[in-house]
């Protein structure tokens, strides 16, 4: 588990550092100066090593520090005296009125001054190989303007490679976002914890390779208050949910599959398919009558319970086959047509078990508004509450809460959980960074998949994992957290071997085959 902080937690923490436990503030810059150092150190070993066949390593790279007045420029310029004293040949420029220079950097000009070094006030008209960006870090405020601008032009427009301090200058630290113009950055040393503006887009582009660094400031400088989001990376593999050696189909669960309309039969397919693949021991769908011969090619494991018009003998088997399941999922590829209505409305007011809704059936409960508040009702209310995972993306959410898609990727983090709160349910809101929000306030960022997801039924694959891993046990937050995760993995490995242009939904069906015998690997 790792923490993804904002600015103000990472000033919080740092201020902790410094006076509650008395770590000089000079100490950390160095650490972090050093790291920075070390990182271009190595590259330029490897260059050289690379380069040696081919006949004399040419001269060290010339090397630009580009310096705010702030902490971040005080790291910038220490960053330049340890290559310096490495033999590369570095240039300062102090970017900013030097009487705005904090202790720090100013302690850090002085060094420079001492051992004999210039520190340029403008920017120089020649080409670098190397370029330290660190304008600004978690310290920018407000849109990077005038002399800023330019020099952020000026790295950006240079052949260089650019290394930026903490975070690359212009990105926001919290939301990612360019705040006029920002740096692009080949690599992105960032110190303690990775900042929300490194994993949220655009700022993931700009910063290039993010590498993390550890100087001295830990969790415990957060003092028990701990940052409100976190994420899993590839230490994390303790999740999955126990198999037992002894069980039988029964064990790993039964879940009840309400997916597909009418020419919709592949929605339902992926999303029984991914049922299976997660574990899980039966999966039975109930869609309509026109998919049968489709599904039963398809996948011949999966059972069916299959309807045409809502009669009474519909509606008994539909109550028979809820009362069979361990899980009920419904939305994918569902249609809104009024059978669709009349199913979702048994399955929320006579069925207790845990619950996966996703796509239309969303639709559906934002049209009919009477349903969505029997929900929040029936979730508020500790008896009547069952385990609940909501699985919408930006633009169902929208409808769901009554506001503009954009509005909701602004606020994705507040809504998150106040959904996730209001409906006593795991909310899970899609997208490039997915959010799964706890009612207890616990707020997940998924940062597996990428762009070859976007792509039709992807969206199912993601329901058919949830639910095959509720069906084994787990509580729907794991269970959020954990399908989210490994259905970004199997993006990740569908991306490896297509590229992100090739993946398509089915792709990930079969990559989670494969990505659990790897992950059982590294258990071992
Ligand atoms: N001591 C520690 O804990 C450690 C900190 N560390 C490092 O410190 C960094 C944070 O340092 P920081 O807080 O000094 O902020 P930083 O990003 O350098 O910039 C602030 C300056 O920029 C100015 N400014 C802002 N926006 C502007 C704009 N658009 N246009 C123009 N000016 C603008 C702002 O001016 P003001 O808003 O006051 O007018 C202020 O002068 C952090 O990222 C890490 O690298 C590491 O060394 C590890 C230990
Ligand atoms: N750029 C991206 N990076 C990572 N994951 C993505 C990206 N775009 C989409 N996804 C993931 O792909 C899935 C798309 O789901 P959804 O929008 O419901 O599609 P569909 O309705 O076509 O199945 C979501 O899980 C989302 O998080
Ligand atoms: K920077």
């Amino acid at each position: 588990m790792e923490y993804l902080v904002t600015s103000a937690e990472m000033k919080r923490c740092d201020g902790n550092t410094i006076e509650h436990f008395g770590m000089p503030s000079m100490v950390l810059m160095e650490r972090a100066a050093l790291a920075c150092a070390e990182e271009l150190i190595a590259r330029d070993k490897k260059l050289k090593e690379a380069m040696r066949p081919f006949g004399p390593v040419p001269p060290a790279n010339r090397t630009l520090v580009a310096a705010g007045t702030g902490n971040n420029g005080g790291d910038g310029l220490a960053i330049g005296r340890l290559l310096s004293q490495a033999g590369f040949p570095v240039d300062f420029v102090l970017l900013g009125k030097e009487e705005k220079c904090s202790a720090e950097t100013a302690a850090q000009l002085k060094i420079l001054e001492n051992y004999g070094y210039r520190v340029m006030r403008k920017l120089p008209e020649r080409e670098y190989d190397i370029i330290i960006d660190s304008i600004f870090g978690i310290g920018l405020t407000r849109p990077v303007e005038g002399s800023f601008a330019e020099a952020v032009e000026y790295i950006n427009a240079q052949d260089a490679y650019v290394l930026s301090v903490d975070i690359p200058s212009g990105i926001h630290g919290d939301t990612g976002e360019v705040m006029g113009c920002a740096v692009q950055a080949d690599v992105t040393v960032t110190f303690g914890f990775r900042k929300l503006g490194l994993v949220l887009y655009p700022g993931a582009r700009y910063a290039g390779k993010v590498l993390c660094a550890d100087i001295g400031i830990t969790q415990e400088g957060f003092l028990g208050e701990y940052p409100r989001i976190f994420t899993w990376n590839k230490e994390d593999r303790g999740f999955l949910p126990v198999r037992l050696q002894e069980g039988n189909k029964g064990t790993f669960g039964k879940v009840l599959l309400i997916a597909g309309s009418r020419g919709m039969a592949g929605a339902c397919e992926l999303s029984a398919a991914a049922v299976l693949k997660s574990g899980a021991g039966m999966v039975r769908a109930v869609t309509p009558e026109s998919n049968r011969v489709i599904m039963q090619t398809a996948l011949p494991e999966a059972m069916l319970t299959t309807y045409e018009k809502w009669t009474p003998q519909a509606e008994e088997k539909l109550r028979e086959a809820c009362a069979w399941a361990n899980v009920i999922a419904v939305g994918p590829g569902f249609g809104k047509s009024p059978e669709a209505l009349r199913i979702l409305e048994a399955v929320l007011k006579q069925t207790m078990q845990p619950l996966i809704i996703d796509a239309d059936a969303l639709n559906l409960l934002s049209e009919h508004r009477e349903l969505l508040d029997e929900l929040i009702q029936r979730q508020q209310e500790p008896e009547t509450r069952r385990e609940l995972i909501l699985t919408p993306h930006p633009g169902e959410f929208g409808r769901l809460a009554g506001k503009k898609t954009d509005e909701i990727q602004k606020e994705a983090a507040a809504l998150t959980l106040e959904w996730a709160a209001r409906l006593q349910a795991a909310f899970i809101c899609k997208g490039a960074r997915t959010l799964v929000g706890s009612p207890e306030g616990r707020l997940y960022m998924n940062l597996t998949g990428n762009s070859g997801m976007a792509t039709a039924g992807s969206g199912d694959v993601l329901t058919g994992i949830l639910a095959g891993l509720s069906a084994q046990g787990m509580h729907a937050f794991d269970a959020a957290c954990a399908g989210v995760y490994l259905h970004g993995m199997a993006g990740d490995r569908a991306a490896h071997k297509k590229s992100e242009y090739g993946v398509t939904a089915g792709d990930l069906t079969l990559e989670l085959e494969a990505l659990f015998p790897e992950l059982l690997k590294k258990l071992q």
